[in-house]
């Protein structure tokens, strides 16, 4: 399967349409996204190889996609904690992280202490908006996750990859190379650089949107929320 990709201005614009013309609410489409999220991991990662999930999220959607996807991997018998420093104001977040707190979910303080207690990182801090160099507090994590021996599971991006041209030349980020991928949607230019299992997730496009960004929608099997797609599989538009 061929398997064109997305670049991060299309993506917007493709999020954005789906919530105007296409009818969608952000709540479903981060819904859908993390369970899709939830689903990868636990074929990757199901609960009796280590059920402590640290899931770390950042200040935007992507961040959103990590709070859903920790609220069904508790649902599945994990036991998930949150790393979420930098808080939304916005309703949406606010309910989200209240649904975890109602789950008994822990929320950690600290990113590098607490990656000595997980079995898998799920790296929900940035997706297709993130630009520029890193800011505070998110250095530390994305050196952790460059440092860790853990299986992690990125959410649309390796975070600190730039969208287009992917990973760093040198210094932060440089040598952060996730084991898991969940491209939403479609994959973006950077999931050429990438060189573990790749995943496609985000289950809500109609053929005609598909067609209008000109990006092929996968096959997905009875009631899975992802497929799995080889290295190979990507080209570029
Ligand atoms: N249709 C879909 O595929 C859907 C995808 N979803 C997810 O949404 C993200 C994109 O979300 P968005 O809110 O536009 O942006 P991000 O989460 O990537 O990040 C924005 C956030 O991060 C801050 N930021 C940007 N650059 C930096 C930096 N260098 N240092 C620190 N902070 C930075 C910025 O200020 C914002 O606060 C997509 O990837 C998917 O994961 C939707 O959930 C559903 C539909
Ligand atoms: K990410």
């Amino acid at each position: 399967m061929a398997l064109k990709t997305l670049s991060a201005k299309a993506a917007a614009a493709l999020d954005q349409e789906l919530m105007s013309t296409g009818a969608f609410s952000i709540d479903q489409l981060m819904e859908l996204a993390g369970l899709s999220v939830s689903q990868v991991i636990y074929c990757v990662h199901p609960p009796n190889k280590g059920s402590r999930i640290l899931v770390a999220c950042g200040p935007g959607n992507n961040g959103g996609d990590g709070l859903v996807a920790a609220r069904h991997l508790r649902h599945y018998g994990y036991q998930p904690s949150v790393y979420y420093p930098k808080r939304s104001k916005n309703e949406l977040y606010q309910r989200l992280a209240k649904q975890l707190e109602d789950l008994e979910v822990e929320f950690v303080g600290d990113f590098t202490s607490a990656v000595k207690s997980a079995d898998h990182i799920v790296d929900a801090v940035f997706g297709f908006s993130f630009s520029g160099e890193v800011r505070e507090p998110f250095p530390a994590v994305i050196k952790a996750l460059e440092e860790t021996k853990l299986p992690v599971t990125s959410v649309d991006a390796p975070s600190s990859w730039d969208i287009e041209t992917g990973p760093p030349q040198s210094g932060l980020g440089s040598k952060f190379n996730p084991t898991h991928l969940v491209s939403l949607t479609a994959p973006k230019p950077l999931t050429q650089y990438f060189k573990g299992r790749h995943f496609i997730g985000g289950r809500f496009v109609s053929p005609a949107i598909a067609k209008k960004y000109e990006f092929d929608i996968p096959s997905y099997q009875g009631i899975d929320q992802f497929v799995e797609v080889g290295a190979d599989s990507v080209r570029k538009l």
